[in-house]
Formats: structure tokens, sequence, C-alpha cells
């Protein structure tokens, strides 16, 4: 099988992804994506085109994978059919209101640091633990701004997602997808970062059993908000302590510049739109001869791979999911 991702003849464990493809369609050698070392890889495609079906196979893979362990974060509900084929728990999200920074609260509830309510709500922040502490200290404050940050909060916890214990998302045995279905942006946004964070923080006290693997499906749904510095510290550092991230977005033209250019691994499925195929063009090598554009493929699940470590460009197609597709583009016949 020819790994991608990997530089030289080393051994460990391969996730099967699918086969090479030729010009006239026919089918070659299986390829694999490296899963020994830590990577940052992005899987683009305008709607349709496979990116959630990539995920689920790398996901497939990795919960068969000794010694990794994949967090899927779900906002389309997309991975509920994983523990059909691979040991994989789905929960519901929990985050301990700790693990989001002041400044990422403020972000998040959309009250800017700087005006009365946002600064209170950064004390309150910094000085609790739990959602019920902070509206503890909101009520007690008598500050200006005090009921407007307390509004906030009560929107915050109408979410469901704070709970002072969280969810373990590290299960070095299983996959777990953290199904964020129905959430709002904001609280999507608070989870993300809350998981990214305490994945860094624990690969950094390397307080990990297995490697972790981060998938964020639809990730342009959240780079604009409190997860992104968070998601960014993962593609930028997350490697040297173990961990791995794979973002999937439709629009990677919307993405920061630093998505892009950070990826070891980017999977292009079919992308029509102008703005997102110079995205990729400014950020990624020319590995290949022709136009971008004239090399994305056409057809759902056939995807163009430039691997940054083997410095090349594969056309491949990516091999059918073991678990039924929960994407959304599923028709009726
Ligand atoms: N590798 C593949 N093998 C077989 N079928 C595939 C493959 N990839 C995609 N498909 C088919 O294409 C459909 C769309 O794929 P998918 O849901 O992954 O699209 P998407 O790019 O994630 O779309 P959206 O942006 O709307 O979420 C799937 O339901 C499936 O039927």
């Amino acid at each position: 099988m020819y790994v991608l991702g990997r530089s030289d003849e080393t051994a460990g464990p391969v996730l099967p992804v699918g086969r090479f493809r030729a010009p006239d369609g026919s089918h070659g050698t299986r390829v694999g994506v490296d899963a020994n070392a830590p990577h940052a890889a992005m899987v683009v495609g305008k709607r349709g085109s496979g990116k959630t079906y990539t995920l689920g196979v790398l996901a497939e893979a990795l919960a068969r994978t000794d010694g990794v362990t994949p967090v899927v974060l779900d906002p389309m509900r997309a991975f509920a059919t994983l523990p059909d084929a691979v040991p994989a728990t789905v929960v519901q999200p929990r985050i301990p209101a700790s693990a989001l920074p002041p400044r990422a609260w403020c972000d998040v509830l959309s009250l800017p640091p700087h005006t009365p309510a946002g600064a209170l709500l950064w004390q309150a922040a910094a000085e609790s633990e739990t959602l019920d502490a902070m509206t503890r200290f909101l009520d007690a404050s008598g500050a200006p701004g005090g009921r407007a940050a307390r509004n906030a909060l009560a929107l915050a916890d109408a979410w469901s997602v704070f709970d002072a214990d969280g969810t373990d998302v590290l299960d070095p045995d299983r996959a777990t997808v953290l199904d964020c279905a129905g959430l709002p942006r904001p609280a999507l946004a608070a989870v993300t970062r809350a998981v990214t964070d305490t994945v860094y923080a624990a690969a950094i006290a390397g307080d990990i059993d297995a490697l972790p693997w981060v998938l964020v499906d639809e990730a342009h749904a959240v780079t604009d908000t409190a997860a992104w510095p968070g998601l960014r510290r993962l593609l930028t550092r997350g490697r040297k302590p173990g961990v791995s991230t794979v973002l999937a977005t439709q629009r990677p033209g919307a993405l920061p510049p630093a998505a892009v250019s950070q990826a070891d691994l980017l999977v292009a499925h079919r992308l029509t739109a102008r703005d997102d195929i110079d995205a990729l063009e400014t950020a990624s090598p020319t590995y290949f001869e022709s136009a971008l554009a004239d090399a994305l493929p056409r057809t759902p699940g056939d995807a163009l791979v430039v691997d940054d470590t083997g410095e090349t460009a594969h056309d491949i197609t990516v091999r059918e999911r073991d678990a039924p597709h929960g994407g959304r583009s599923r028709t009726v016949t």
C-alpha cells in the first residue's frame, strides 16, 4: 500500500483510505494515510463532494487502529452510525465552564471585554469553576453590566452543554463522536474550543494513552468564533505533543490563511468557487503541473491529495465506508 504523509520507510499504523485513480477512472494501488506520526490535514470540497464521507472513512480506520483515538466534532449528526462499524461512543457534549478561558467566554457570549458587561463576565470566568459560581459572582457584584452579563449567562445555561464534570473525550479504546447537531453556533464554538484546549493540555501534560486525532466537520462554521484560537493552536502546535487535526470544510476560501498553509495533507474533492480554488492555490505548494482548477476531481468520493511530506500530489478515490453514511446529502431513492 502507498502511504501518504510518510517520508521514509518507517513502519507503523496506516489508515486505508482508498486507491489511486488513473485518468481513465480505473483504480490502482491501495492508498493509506500514515498514523504513526501526528498530522494536520484539511478535507475540502463543495457540498456533496464527499468531505464528510472521507472524514467517516478516516474515523473508522482510526477507531480500528491501536495507539490512536479519534474525537469527532459532528455538527450535522453525520457520524451517528459510527458505532455500527467500529468501537465508538456517540455523546451529547458536556464541557466544564472552567474549560473556557475568560476571553473565550466574552467571545462566545458576544460581550467584548472593554464593555462593562464583558469586563464583569471576564472576572466571573476568571474567578469561578462552574456556571453556577459565575452566576453567583455576577449576582453578588452589583457592578454596571451585571444584568447584561447575567442574561447572557442564562442563555449559555439553556444550551445544556455546561457541566462540572465534562465529557471524557480521550478514550484510548474507542472513537468519541460529539453530537453537536442543533447547537447554536456560539455553543458549538464553546464546545469546540473546550475540546481542543482540553486535548492539547492533556497531550502537553503527557496525560494521554493514545495519540488523539481531532476531526472537525463543517469547520467553516466555527473558524471566525471563539473556537478558532483552539483549532489554530492544534493545527500549528498540536503535532509536537502528538495531536493530529483534520478539518473538513466546503469553504476553504473562508478559512484563515493559516488553516490551509499548516496542513501537511490536503484532500481536495470537487470545488468550483474561484475564491476557494484560489485559497488552495495560494496556500499549497504546487506539486502538480496543471492548474489546480483542472486537477480537481468531478465525481463525489474522488480527490486530489496534496502530500506535503512526500512533496507529491495524487488522484485517488476514497474507499467505501463500513458504517451507513449519515451525511445530509442522502436522497430518498
Ligand atoms: N468515497 C465515496 N464512496 C462512495 N460514495 C461516496 C463517497 N464519497 C461520497 N459519496 C457519496 O456522496 C454523497 C455526499 O457525500 P458527503 O455527504 O460526504 O458530502 P459533503 O461534501 O460532506 O457534503 P456537505 O457539504 O453537504 O456536508 C454521500 O452521501 C455518498 O452517497
